[in-house]
């Protein structure tokens, strides 16, 4: 191909291409400007040709983009500016609705330094519209965000879950031992909850415990308290800086909340005939320094204790 013919096609080569090119002379006058930029600045090239770059974009005067034009024009080295660390230097749209908006493409730069026969060094600015990338990698994260929580939350109830608890709990231990403060833990368990299901079937039983959960977690004041769902029909709670006497009060605090709720249980064998817990108290403390399972094995064997006392009551043991 000769020369005259190659230059409309360079020409028509720029005016394809789907990025923004500038190309600024040794004076930083602006001597290229393709029409993606025109058409998603809305200048037109005949507005800024020969038109000094500092001059035009008066608000990048200081920022990477200007240091890269110098390194480019005076050090013939090359820049990438990643739109991590340059959110947007252009005021670049998509659409007239988005420059309405002032929504501006998300743009990763390339200044790249340009030997010209005769004259001195030029530079060329690409621009990249990357706001794709960007868009996909925030629902990315959201979703990361969203799974974590999934991952930790129980699904019926929403309160945490066992793995939530196991993580809680052995880091309120490790809090509790280096402060020397108590910490409290209580088991707490629906009445006769099998009664309830056959009585009034499985997804009433699901609503039930929705609300058992969503009453409990309602009484948590500190924002260390912890309440998981541990099994079936079964919550846990971690009281951190909360001593023996204070659990106990906070235990009979739950336990009216869940009658106050006032869910009607005809099949329970508590005589109320309405939905209850009995709750087991186990508290750590200087004189009782349990490890997760045996303050666990404590709250356990209270549980048993309340139950075995007649139910919808509290119970207390140390932990061994
Ligand atoms: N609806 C529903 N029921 C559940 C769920 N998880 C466990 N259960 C039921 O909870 C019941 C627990 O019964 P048990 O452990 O025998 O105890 P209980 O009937 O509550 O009797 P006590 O604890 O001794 O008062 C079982 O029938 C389980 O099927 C759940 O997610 N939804």
């Amino acid at each position: 191909m000769n020369g005259t013919g190659r230059l409309p096609l360079l020409e028509g080569v720029l005016a394809a291409v789907d990025l923004g090119i500038i190309v600024l002379d040794g004076a930083r006058r602006v001597v290229l400007w393709n029409q993606w930029m025109s058409r998603h600045s809305g200048t037109a090239a005949a507005a800024v040709l020969g038109q000094d770059f500092a001059t035009l974009f008066p608000e990048l005067r200081g920022r990477r983009v200007d240091a890269a034009i110098t390194q480019a024009l005076e050090h013939n080295f090359p820049s990438l500016l990643s739109q991590t660390l340059n959110r947007s230097p252009f005021a670049l749209f998509a659409n007239a609705s988005a420059a309405q908006r002032e929504e501006r493409l998300q743009q990763a730069l390339a200044v790249t330094p340009l030997a010209v026969d005769g004259a001195p060094r030029h530079c060329m600015i690409e621009i990249h519209d990357v706001s794709i990338a960007v868009g996909r990698e925030k629902l990315l994260r959201q979703q990361a965000l969203e799974l974590r929580s999934q991952s930790f939350s129980d699904g019926l109830t929403g309160v945490a879950n066992r793995r939530h608890f196991d993580v809680a709990i052995d880091k309120e231990l490790r809090r509790a031992k280096r402060n020397g403060s108590a910490l409290s833990l209580l088991m707490i368990d629906i009445d006769h909850f099998k009664n309830f299901n056959d009585h009034y079937g499985h997804q009433r039983g699901d609503e039930c415990l929705v609300r058992v959960a969503s009453a409990l977690s309602g009484m948590l004041q500190r924002a260390a308290d912890l309440i998981a769902r541990y099994g079936g029909e079964e919550f846990v709670l971690i009281l951190p800086d909360t001593n023996a006497e204070q659990a106990a009060h906070m235990a009979e605090a739950l336990r009216a909340r869940v009658i106050a709720l006032h869910i009607p249980h005809a099949a329970s064998g508590v005589e109320l005939k309405q939905v209850t817990v009995s709750i087991g108290v186990a508290t750590r403390t200087l004189a009782h320094p349990a490890e997760a399972q045996e303050l666990i094995g404590a709250a356990d064997r209270a549980l048993y204790e309340a139950k075995r006392g007649g139910r919808n009551r509290i119970a207390t043991q140390a932990p061994a």
